[in-house]
Protein backbone atom coordinates (compact mmCIF):
# COMPACT_ATOMS: atom_id res chain seq x y z
CA UNK A 1 0.00 0.00 0.00
CA UNK A 2 1.55 3.25 -0.85
CA UNK A 3 1.34 6.68 0.45
CA UNK A 4 2.32 7.74 4.46
CA UNK A 5 2.70 4.72 5.48
CA UNK A 6 4.81 3.38 3.74
CA UNK A 7 6.99 6.92 3.80
CA UNK A 8 6.96 6.70 7.68
CA UNK A 9 9.30 3.77 7.64
CA UNK A 10 11.73 4.85 5.31
CA UNK A 11 12.46 7.32 8.34
CA UNK A 12 16.12 7.18 10.11
CA UNK A 13 15.40 5.86 13.38
CA UNK A 14 16.73 9.18 14.98
CA UNK A 15 13.44 10.65 12.86
CA UNK A 16 11.17 8.48 14.25
CA UNK A 17 11.32 9.49 17.68
CA UNK A 18 10.39 13.23 16.41
CA UNK A 19 7.98 11.79 14.10
CA UNK A 20 6.31 9.78 16.84
CA UNK A 21 5.40 12.76 19.09
CA UNK A 22 4.46 14.72 16.20
CA UNK A 23 1.55 11.98 15.18
CA UNK A 24 0.89 11.94 18.75
CA UNK A 25 0.30 15.40 19.81
CA UNK A 26 -1.38 16.93 16.34
CA UNK A 27 -3.04 14.28 14.10
CA UNK A 28 -3.21 15.53 10.72
CA UNK A 29 -5.38 14.78 7.92
CA UNK A 30 -5.08 11.04 6.71
CA UNK A 31 -3.89 11.01 2.99
CA UNK A 32 -6.96 9.49 0.44
CA UNK A 33 -5.27 6.07 0.81
CA UNK A 34 -5.08 5.78 4.49
CA UNK A 35 -8.54 7.59 4.91
CA UNK A 36 -10.18 4.58 2.68
CA UNK A 37 -8.21 2.43 5.09
CA UNK A 38 -8.94 3.55 7.70
CA UNK A 39 -12.97 3.52 6.58
CA UNK A 40 -12.78 0.05 5.56
CA UNK A 41 -10.87 -0.73 9.36
CA UNK A 42 -13.77 1.43 11.08
CA UNK A 43 -16.31 -0.52 9.03
CA UNK A 44 -15.52 -4.24 9.90
CA UNK A 45 -18.62 -5.14 12.12
CA UNK A 46 -17.76 -7.93 14.94
CA UNK A 47 -21.01 -10.63 14.39
CA UNK A 48 -21.84 -11.64 17.72
CA UNK A 49 -20.85 -15.41 17.93
CA UNK A 50 -20.21 -15.91 21.46
CA UNK A 51 -21.93 -19.85 21.72
CA UNK A 52 -20.51 -20.80 18.28
CA UNK A 53 -17.20 -21.60 18.52
CA UNK A 54 -16.09 -22.21 15.08
CA UNK A 55 -17.22 -18.68 14.78
CA UNK A 56 -15.19 -17.74 17.63
CA UNK A 57 -12.39 -19.01 16.16
CA UNK A 58 -12.78 -16.67 12.91
CA UNK A 59 -12.94 -13.80 15.20
CA UNK A 60 -9.94 -15.03 17.29
CA UNK A 61 -8.02 -15.50 13.92
CA UNK A 62 -8.87 -12.09 12.61
CA UNK A 63 -7.85 -10.26 16.14
CA UNK A 64 -4.65 -12.63 15.12
CA UNK A 65 -4.17 -10.81 12.10
CA UNK A 66 -4.78 -7.08 13.29
CA UNK A 67 -1.99 -7.53 15.83
CA UNK A 68 0.06 -8.64 13.25
CA UNK A 69 -0.78 -5.39 11.18
CA UNK A 70 -0.47 -3.33 14.43
CA UNK A 71 3.31 -4.56 14.95
CA UNK A 72 3.76 -3.82 11.49
CA UNK A 73 2.39 -0.24 11.41
CA UNK A 74 3.69 0.86 14.32
CA UNK A 75 7.17 2.06 14.93
CA UNK A 76 9.57 1.05 17.24
CA UNK A 77 8.76 3.92 19.71
CA UNK A 78 5.42 3.59 19.55
CA UNK A 79 5.75 -0.17 20.09
CA UNK A 80 7.73 0.75 23.13
CA UNK A 81 5.01 3.32 24.39
CA UNK A 82 2.14 1.19 24.09
CA UNK A 83 4.05 -0.87 26.13
CA UNK A 84 5.01 0.72 28.66
CA UNK A 85 3.20 3.80 29.08
CA UNK A 86 -0.46 3.34 27.75
CA UNK A 87 -1.21 -0.48 28.75
CA UNK A 88 0.38 -0.04 32.04
CA UNK A 89 -1.59 3.62 32.45
CA UNK A 90 -4.79 2.05 30.99
CA UNK A 91 -4.58 -0.86 33.19
CA UNK A 92 -4.29 1.48 36.40
CA UNK A 93 -7.23 3.64 34.93
CA UNK A 94 -9.55 0.79 34.75
CA UNK A 95 -8.80 -0.24 38.22
CA UNK A 96 -8.85 2.84 39.78
CA UNK A 97 -12.69 3.59 38.20
CA UNK A 98 -13.62 0.24 39.30
CA UNK A 99 -12.36 0.87 43.06
CA UNK A 100 -14.35 3.54 43.82
CA UNK A 101 -17.35 1.97 42.04
CA UNK A 102 -17.94 3.36 39.26
CA UNK A 103 -18.39 0.65 37.06
CA UNK A 104 -20.40 -0.83 38.97
CA UNK A 105 -23.01 1.50 39.41
CA UNK A 106 -22.58 2.40 35.88
CA UNK A 107 -23.52 -0.76 34.95
CA UNK A 108 -26.50 -0.97 37.08
CA UNK A 109 -27.90 1.90 36.19
CA UNK A 110 -28.58 0.71 33.33
CA UNK A 111 -27.45 4.22 31.13
CA UNK A 112 -25.88 4.00 27.85
CA UNK A 113 -24.84 7.45 27.75
CA UNK A 114 -24.33 9.61 30.88
CA UNK A 115 -22.15 12.81 31.89
CA UNK A 116 -19.15 12.55 33.25
CA UNK A 117 -20.77 14.58 36.37
CA UNK A 118 -23.41 11.71 36.39
CA UNK A 119 -20.41 9.15 36.54
CA UNK A 120 -18.70 10.74 39.58
CA UNK A 121 -21.91 11.22 41.78
CA UNK A 122 -22.19 7.46 40.88
CA UNK A 123 -18.97 6.73 43.02
CA UNK A 124 -19.31 4.85 46.10
CA UNK A 125 -16.14 6.57 47.18
CA UNK A 126 -15.63 10.22 47.57
CA UNK A 127 -13.16 11.08 44.50
CA UNK A 128 -12.29 14.16 43.19
CA UNK A 129 -13.91 15.38 39.60
CA UNK A 130 -10.71 16.36 38.31
CA UNK A 131 -8.96 12.94 39.33
CA UNK A 132 -12.19 10.75 37.50
CA UNK A 133 -11.98 13.20 34.40
CA UNK A 134 -8.63 12.78 33.41
CA UNK A 135 -8.72 8.78 33.55
CA UNK A 136 -12.01 8.73 31.45
CA UNK A 137 -10.31 10.97 29.35
CA UNK A 138 -7.50 8.39 28.72
CA UNK A 139 -10.29 5.23 28.54
CA UNK A 140 -12.28 6.92 25.97
CA UNK A 141 -8.88 7.54 23.88
CA UNK A 142 -8.12 3.85 24.94
CA UNK A 143 -12.10 3.05 23.84
CA UNK A 144 -12.56 1.37 26.56
CA UNK A 145 -15.37 3.55 26.65
CA UNK A 146 -16.99 5.66 23.91
CA UNK A 147 -16.39 9.49 23.84
CA UNK A 148 -19.75 11.41 22.82
CA UNK A 149 -19.14 15.07 23.37
CA UNK A 150 -17.10 17.09 25.95
CA UNK A 151 -17.30 15.05 29.55
CA UNK A 152 -20.33 12.82 27.76
CA UNK A 153 -19.19 9.10 27.31
CA UNK A 154 -21.18 5.85 26.14
CA UNK A 155 -21.27 2.18 27.62
CA UNK A 156 -19.12 -0.36 25.33
CA UNK A 157 -19.28 -4.22 26.12
CA UNK A 158 -16.14 -4.01 27.72
CA UNK A 159 -17.33 -0.99 30.47
CA UNK A 160 -20.22 -3.01 31.38
CA UNK A 161 -18.61 -6.74 31.92
CA UNK A 162 -16.35 -4.18 34.27
CA UNK A 163 -19.16 -3.39 35.95
CA UNK A 164 -20.22 -7.08 36.95
CA UNK A 165 -17.88 -7.34 39.76
CA UNK A 166 -17.71 -10.91 40.27
CA UNK A 167 -17.24 -12.19 36.99
CA UNK A 168 -14.32 -13.00 35.27
CA UNK A 169 -13.51 -9.95 33.48
CA UNK A 170 -13.25 -7.22 36.23
CA UNK A 171 -11.68 -10.26 38.47
CA UNK A 172 -9.05 -10.68 36.04
CA UNK A 173 -8.37 -6.67 35.75
CA UNK A 174 -7.80 -7.52 39.80
CA UNK A 175 -5.80 -10.62 39.33
CA UNK A 176 -3.19 -8.56 37.35
CA UNK A 177 0.33 -9.59 37.10
CA UNK A 178 1.87 -7.53 39.35
CA UNK A 179 5.20 -9.49 39.53
CA UNK A 180 6.28 -8.92 36.22
CA UNK A 181 7.15 -5.61 37.57
CA UNK A 182 9.27 -7.25 39.37
CA UNK A 183 10.66 -9.96 37.34
CA UNK A 184 14.09 -8.02 35.77
CA UNK A 185 15.08 -7.11 39.22
CA UNK A 186 14.54 -10.53 40.44
CA UNK A 187 16.28 -12.14 37.77
CA UNK A 188 19.25 -9.90 38.17
CA UNK A 189 19.35 -10.46 41.95
CA UNK A 190 19.46 -14.25 40.94
CA UNK A 191 22.30 -14.62 38.10
CA UNK A 192 19.30 -14.78 35.14
CA UNK A 193 19.12 -18.59 36.28
CA UNK A 194 15.85 -20.25 34.99
CA UNK A 195 13.01 -19.95 38.05
CA UNK A 196 12.22 -23.37 39.24
CA UNK A 197 12.46 -23.56 42.75
CA UNK A 198 9.32 -23.02 43.89
CA UNK A 199 10.01 -22.03 47.31
CA UNK A 200 11.20 -19.21 45.88
CA UNK A 201 9.72 -17.31 43.04
CA UNK A 202 10.06 -13.21 42.06
CA UNK A 203 6.07 -13.69 43.50
CA UNK A 204 6.82 -13.95 46.69
CA UNK A 205 8.47 -10.27 46.56
CA UNK A 206 5.43 -8.83 46.94
CA UNK A 207 4.50 -9.22 50.42
CA UNK A 208 6.66 -9.01 53.53
CA UNK A 209 5.83 -12.54 54.47
CA UNK A 210 7.12 -13.79 51.19
CA UNK A 211 3.76 -15.94 50.40
CA UNK A 212 3.61 -17.55 47.34
CA UNK A 213 0.90 -17.02 45.12
CA UNK A 214 -1.23 -20.26 46.59
CA UNK A 215 -0.39 -19.14 49.70
CA UNK A 216 -1.38 -15.37 49.35
CA UNK A 217 -4.48 -16.80 47.61
CA UNK A 218 -5.40 -18.69 50.76
CA UNK A 219 -4.57 -15.90 53.11
CA UNK A 220 -6.85 -13.32 51.45
CA UNK A 221 -10.20 -14.21 50.36
CA UNK A 222 -10.39 -10.70 47.75
CA UNK A 223 -7.25 -12.35 46.27
CA UNK A 224 -8.48 -15.65 46.26
CA UNK A 225 -11.93 -13.80 44.47
CA UNK A 226 -10.09 -12.80 41.84
CA UNK A 227 -7.70 -15.17 40.95
CA UNK A 228 -10.77 -18.25 41.10
CA UNK A 229 -13.05 -15.55 39.01
CA UNK A 230 -10.00 -15.15 36.65
CA UNK A 231 -9.40 -18.91 35.93
CA UNK A 232 -13.11 -19.43 35.50
CA UNK A 233 -13.18 -16.72 32.71
CA UNK A 234 -9.86 -18.17 31.22
CA UNK A 235 -11.34 -21.75 31.27
CA UNK A 236 -14.85 -21.15 29.61
CA UNK A 237 -12.84 -19.10 26.92
CA UNK A 238 -11.26 -22.45 25.73
CA UNK A 239 -12.67 -24.83 23.94
CA UNK A 240 -14.91 -27.16 26.05
CA UNK A 241 -13.25 -30.55 26.95
CA UNK A 242 -15.50 -32.75 25.70
CA UNK A 243 -15.28 -31.49 22.44
CA UNK A 244 -11.18 -32.52 22.13
CA UNK A 245 -11.62 -35.94 23.78
CA UNK A 246 -14.22 -38.36 22.76
CA UNK A 247 -16.20 -39.01 26.51
CA UNK A 248 -18.11 -41.56 24.43
CA UNK A 249 -15.05 -43.37 25.66
CA UNK A 250 -16.02 -43.01 29.18
CA UNK A 251 -19.64 -43.97 28.82
CA UNK A 252 -19.21 -47.13 27.14
CA UNK A 253 -17.51 -48.64 30.15
CA UNK A 254 -19.66 -47.33 33.20
CA UNK A 255 -22.78 -48.26 34.56
CA UNK A 256 -24.81 -45.43 35.67
CA UNK A 257 -26.94 -47.56 37.90
CA UNK A 258 -24.02 -48.65 39.86
CA UNK A 259 -22.49 -47.57 42.55
CA UNK A 260 -19.20 -46.07 40.73
CA UNK A 261 -18.26 -42.81 40.08
CA UNK A 262 -17.66 -41.47 36.37
CA UNK A 263 -15.51 -38.20 37.21
CA UNK A 264 -13.23 -36.55 39.65
CA UNK A 265 -12.57 -32.81 38.64
CA UNK A 266 -9.08 -32.59 40.82
CA UNK A 267 -8.60 -29.03 41.56
CA UNK A 268 -11.42 -27.94 39.49
CA UNK A 269 -12.11 -24.69 41.08
CA UNK A 270 -14.92 -23.02 39.21
CA UNK A 271 -16.43 -25.87 38.25
CA UNK A 272 -16.39 -24.98 34.60
CA UNK A 273 -15.20 -28.93 33.28
CA UNK A 274 -17.14 -30.59 34.91
CA UNK A 275 -20.47 -28.68 33.94
CA UNK A 276 -19.61 -29.34 30.89
CA UNK A 277 -19.65 -32.73 30.92
CA UNK A 278 -22.64 -32.44 32.78
CA UNK A 279 -24.57 -30.31 29.67
CA UNK A 280 -23.15 -33.46 27.51
CA UNK A 281 -24.93 -35.89 29.86
CA UNK A 282 -27.31 -33.82 31.33
CA UNK A 283 -29.18 -37.05 32.50
CA UNK A 284 -26.46 -38.69 34.38
CA UNK A 285 -27.74 -39.17 38.05
CA UNK A 286 -26.46 -37.05 41.41
CA UNK A 287 -22.95 -37.79 42.66
CA UNK A 288 -21.27 -39.34 39.52
CA UNK A 289 -19.39 -36.05 39.23
CA UNK A 290 -17.30 -35.03 41.80
CA UNK A 291 -15.42 -31.32 42.31
CA UNK A 292 -12.49 -31.02 43.92
CA UNK A 293 -9.99 -28.47 45.37
CA UNK A 294 -9.37 -26.29 48.81
CA UNK A 295 -12.68 -25.49 50.56
CA UNK A 296 -11.99 -21.62 49.89
CA UNK A 297 -12.25 -22.22 46.60
CA UNK A 298 -14.93 -24.27 46.53
CA UNK A 299 -16.80 -21.80 48.30
CA UNK A 300 -16.70 -19.51 45.51
CA UNK A 301 -17.96 -22.35 42.99
CA UNK A 302 -21.52 -22.52 41.66
CA UNK A 303 -22.43 -25.74 40.07
CA UNK A 304 -25.41 -27.74 39.28
CA UNK A 305 -26.69 -30.37 42.95
CA UNK A 306 -26.30 -33.12 40.72
CA UNK A 307 -22.47 -32.47 41.57
CA UNK A 308 -20.79 -33.62 44.45
CA UNK A 309 -18.56 -30.66 45.95
CA UNK A 310 -15.87 -31.83 48.16
CA UNK A 311 -12.83 -30.25 49.28
CA UNK A 312 -9.26 -32.20 48.79
CA UNK A 313 -5.75 -31.52 49.48
CA UNK A 314 -4.22 -33.22 45.91
CA UNK A 315 -1.09 -34.11 48.10
CA UNK A 316 -3.11 -36.26 50.18
CA UNK A 317 -4.20 -39.23 49.34
CA UNK A 318 -7.56 -39.43 47.00
CA UNK A 319 -10.89 -40.48 48.94
CA UNK A 320 -12.67 -41.20 45.93
CA UNK A 321 -11.65 -44.56 44.91
CA UNK A 322 -11.88 -46.87 41.90
CA UNK A 323 -13.93 -43.75 39.44
CA UNK A 324 -13.69 -44.11 35.49
CA UNK A 325 -12.06 -40.69 34.99
CA UNK A 326 -9.71 -38.75 37.21
CA UNK A 327 -9.53 -35.39 34.88
CA UNK A 328 -6.63 -32.34 36.00
CA UNK A 329 -6.83 -28.87 34.49
CA UNK A 330 -3.62 -26.54 34.23
CA UNK A 331 -3.08 -28.17 37.54
CA UNK A 332 0.35 -30.51 37.49
CA UNK A 333 1.48 -27.56 35.18
CA UNK A 334 1.90 -25.57 38.16
CA UNK A 335 4.36 -28.00 39.98
CA UNK A 336 7.93 -29.23 39.35
CA UNK A 337 8.50 -32.87 38.10
CA UNK A 338 8.35 -33.82 42.15
CA UNK A 339 5.17 -32.30 43.30
CA UNK A 340 3.51 -33.43 39.95
CA UNK A 341 4.57 -36.72 40.83
CA UNK A 342 3.48 -36.78 44.13
CA UNK A 343 -0.12 -35.10 42.97
CA UNK A 344 -0.15 -38.31 40.36
CA UNK A 345 0.97 -40.82 43.05
CA UNK A 346 -1.78 -40.10 45.43
CA UNK A 347 -4.08 -40.59 42.20
CA UNK A 348 -2.65 -43.65 41.05
CA UNK A 349 -3.34 -45.53 44.55
CA UNK A 350 -7.15 -44.61 44.17
CA UNK A 351 -7.63 -45.87 40.51
CA UNK A 352 -8.46 -49.24 39.38
CA UNK A 353 -5.75 -50.65 37.14
CA UNK A 354 -7.22 -51.73 33.13
CA UNK A 355 -10.33 -49.68 33.87
CA UNK A 356 -9.77 -45.78 35.59
CA UNK A 357 -8.53 -43.37 33.25
CA UNK A 358 -6.33 -40.23 34.23
CA UNK A 359 -7.52 -37.11 31.82
CA UNK A 360 -4.75 -34.45 31.60
CA UNK A 361 -6.02 -31.02 29.76
CA UNK A 362 -2.64 -29.13 29.92
CA UNK A 363 -0.53 -27.22 27.55
CA UNK A 364 2.18 -29.34 25.30
CA UNK A 365 4.68 -26.62 24.56
CA UNK A 366 5.57 -26.79 20.60
CA UNK A 367 9.48 -26.16 19.87
CA UNK A 368 8.33 -23.62 17.33
CA UNK A 369 5.31 -21.36 16.74
CA UNK A 370 3.74 -21.36 20.03
CA UNK A 371 0.87 -19.51 20.65
CA UNK A 372 -0.01 -16.15 22.45
CA UNK A 373 -1.87 -18.29 25.04
CA UNK A 374 1.01 -21.12 25.36
CA UNK A 375 3.62 -18.45 25.80
CA UNK A 376 2.02 -15.98 27.99
CA UNK A 377 0.96 -18.73 30.46
CA UNK A 378 4.91 -20.30 30.20
CA UNK A 379 6.06 -16.93 31.06
CA UNK A 380 3.48 -16.37 33.83
CA UNK A 381 4.33 -19.62 35.63
CA UNK A 382 7.97 -18.12 35.69
CA UNK A 383 7.62 -15.26 37.57
CA UNK A 384 4.12 -16.41 39.81
CA UNK A 385 4.94 -19.83 40.85
CA UNK A 386 8.73 -20.50 39.20
CA UNK A 387 6.89 -23.42 37.24
CA UNK A 388 7.05 -24.27 33.94
CA UNK A 389 5.11 -25.96 31.02
CA UNK A 390 6.18 -29.16 29.19
CA UNK A 391 7.33 -30.23 26.01
CA UNK A 392 5.37 -33.97 25.17
CA UNK A 393 8.57 -35.82 26.25
CA UNK A 394 8.41 -34.09 29.42
CA UNK A 395 5.10 -35.11 29.98
CA UNK A 396 6.05 -38.73 29.10
CA UNK A 397 8.63 -38.79 30.92
CA UNK A 398 6.73 -37.30 33.99
CA UNK A 399 3.70 -39.95 33.49
CA UNK A 400 6.24 -42.95 32.70
CA UNK A 401 8.12 -41.91 36.42
CA UNK A 402 4.48 -41.90 38.17
CA UNK A 403 3.89 -45.33 36.68
CA UNK A 404 1.42 -44.38 34.08
CA UNK A 405 1.46 -45.24 30.18
CA UNK A 406 -0.08 -42.69 27.55
CA UNK A 407 -2.96 -43.96 25.41
CA UNK A 408 -3.78 -40.72 23.25
CA UNK A 409 -2.47 -37.38 23.34
CA UNK A 410 -5.79 -35.84 22.27
CA UNK A 411 -5.63 -32.68 19.94
CA UNK A 412 -7.96 -30.22 18.36
CA UNK A 413 -6.68 -27.59 15.93
CA UNK A 414 -9.51 -24.76 17.38
CA UNK A 415 -7.98 -25.67 21.19
CA UNK A 416 -4.92 -24.48 23.00
CA UNK A 417 -4.30 -27.52 24.98
CA UNK A 418 -4.55 -31.03 24.50
CA UNK A 419 -5.42 -34.24 26.72
CA UNK A 420 -3.27 -36.30 27.90
CA UNK A 421 -5.27 -40.06 28.09
CA UNK A 422 -3.13 -42.56 30.60
CA UNK A 423 -3.96 -45.44 32.78
CA UNK A 424 -1.92 -47.49 34.96
CA UNK A 425 0.76 -49.18 33.53
C1 LIG B 1 -4.42 -22.90 37.79
S1 LIG B 1 -5.80 -23.27 38.79
C2 LIG B 1 -6.67 -24.40 37.75
C3 LIG B 1 -8.13 -24.46 38.08
C4 LIG B 1 -9.01 -25.24 37.09
N1 LIG B 1 -8.64 -26.62 36.97
C5 LIG B 1 -8.98 -24.56 35.73
O1 LIG B 1 -8.38 -25.09 34.79
O2 LIG B 1 -9.52 -23.47 35.62
C6 LIG B 1 -5.08 -24.31 40.01
C7 LIG B 1 -6.05 -24.79 41.08
O3 LIG B 1 -5.34 -25.66 41.98
C8 LIG B 1 -5.88 -25.46 43.26
N2 LIG B 1 -4.93 -25.95 44.27
C9 LIG B 1 -3.72 -25.45 44.59
N3 LIG B 1 -3.15 -26.19 45.56
C10 LIG B 1 -4.03 -27.18 45.84
C11 LIG B 1 -4.00 -28.30 46.72
N4 LIG B 1 -2.93 -28.54 47.50
N5 LIG B 1 -5.06 -29.13 46.73
C12 LIG B 1 -6.12 -28.91 45.93
N6 LIG B 1 -6.21 -27.88 45.07
C13 LIG B 1 -5.18 -27.03 45.03
C14 LIG B 1 -6.09 -23.97 43.33
O4 LIG B 1 -6.99 -23.62 44.37
C15 LIG B 1 -6.62 -23.67 41.94
O5 LIG B 1 -8.02 -23.71 41.88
Amino acid sequence: MPGVLVRASKKKSSDQHVSAFRYLQTPTMPSTTAAALIALLDNIQVIDCEDDFDGQGDRVAVAEATRRLLARLETPFERAWRLSWINGNTHMAVQVIMDVGIWQAWYLSKRREISLLELHALARTPCDLRLIRRLFRLLAAENVIRELGEDQFGATAFSDALGQTSEPVAQTILSGLDSTRKFPEFLARTAYAEPLDPTNSCYMDLTPERLGMFQRCRANPEYQASFTGFMRGLTAYKLDWTQIYDTKLLMSDFDTNSEALLFVDIGGAHGVDVERLLSRYPDLPSGKLVLQDTPEVLALAKVSEKVTVLAHDFFMPQPIKGARAYFTHAILHDWDDTDAERILNQTAVAMKKGYSKLLLYETILVSQGATLYQSVSDVSLMHLISAADRTETRWRELLRKAGFVVLKIWQHPSSLESIIEAELA
